[in-house]
């Protein structure tokens, strides 16, 4: 396929090497020092345009996607208040989204494992439950996508808790979110079922940025041809 890579940073450097790999073509590479060539027409030259830069930029650019008529992968987070926005965009264009806060496997499998613990404890108000993310120290956003995915979920499937806060809680319904930024972590994500007696611990710790990568290549390849909104659990059929 012919790929627009959009942000050439950490990410867009991973995902170069593994699309290369995988027999693909980067027809377009955008980062913030050539933003001018992010255009219409050139985009159009692409099949599939993948997206990682920052929070602020991300949704002009998925608007040139849709425009261009391509499909847009994208894992950039820290947008997603302007959700409705971008679908109404999308849905404009007849395009295609495809969003994941986290493209990795293990992430992906972590979240059911985070639905099924939720369920399982709905019935134990003994347990408080926290979650903790840390991740390198470039990050721009807090908490992480991922964190706010797993809360989102947790809060589905357990009737406990119903909002995050960084900060310390104010009430019962309220779970605590602590964001460690350090070093190079490229990510790790904790929750926590504390009660007098023991605590429960699940995590998932990513050791590079090679599994992100790949499974924003996969869904790449996925989106292709296809309409509408896509997601990991499409790709995954989780
Ligand atoms: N969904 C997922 O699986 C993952 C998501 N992420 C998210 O992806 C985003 C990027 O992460 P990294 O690559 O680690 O960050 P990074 O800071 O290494 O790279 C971002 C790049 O985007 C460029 N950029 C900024 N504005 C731009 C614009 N308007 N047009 C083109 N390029 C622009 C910057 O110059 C930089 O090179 C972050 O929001 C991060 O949270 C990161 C890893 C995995
Ligand atoms: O910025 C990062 O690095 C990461 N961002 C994503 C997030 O905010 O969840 C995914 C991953 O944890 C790495």
């Amino acid at each position: 396929m012919k790929i627009a890579l959009i942000g050439y940073g950490k990410m867009g450097k991973t995902i170069e090497q593994i699309a290369l790999d995988r027999g693909h073509e980067l027809v377009l590479t955008i980062d913030i020092t050539n933003q001018h060539d992010l255009t219409v027409e050139n985009l159009r030259k692409a099949d599939v345009a993948i997206e990682f830069t920052i929070p602020t930029s991300a949704t002009a650019n998925y608007g040139l996607c849709f425009e261009a008529g391509i499909p847009v992968v994208s894992g950039t987070t820290g947008w997603l208040d302007r959700k409705t926005e971008v679908l109404d965009e999308m849905n404009k264009h007849n395009g295609t989204f495809f969003y994941a806060s986290n493209f990795s496997l293990g992430v992906n499998l972590f979240f059911a494992l985070n639905k099924k613990l939720a369920a399982l404890m709905a019935n134990r108000p003994e347990y408080d439950i926290s979650m903790e993310e840390v991740h390198h120290t470039q990050k721009l956003d807090a908490p992480s996508g991922t964190a706010i995915t797993l809360a989102e979920e947790l809060f589905e499937n357990h009737p406990g808790k119903k909002s995050w806060t960084l900060d310390k809680p104010t009430s019962p319904e309220q779970m605590q979110i602590t964001a460690i930024r350090e070093g190079q972590v490229p990510g790790i994500h904790r929750i926590k079922y504390e009660s007098e007696v023991d605590h429960i611990l699940i995590e998932h710790s990513a050791k590079s940025r090679q599994g992100f990568a790949l499974g924003a290549v996969l869904a790449a390849e996925f989106s292709f041809g296809k309409k509408g909104m896509l997601t990991m659990n499409d790709l995954l059929n989780l």
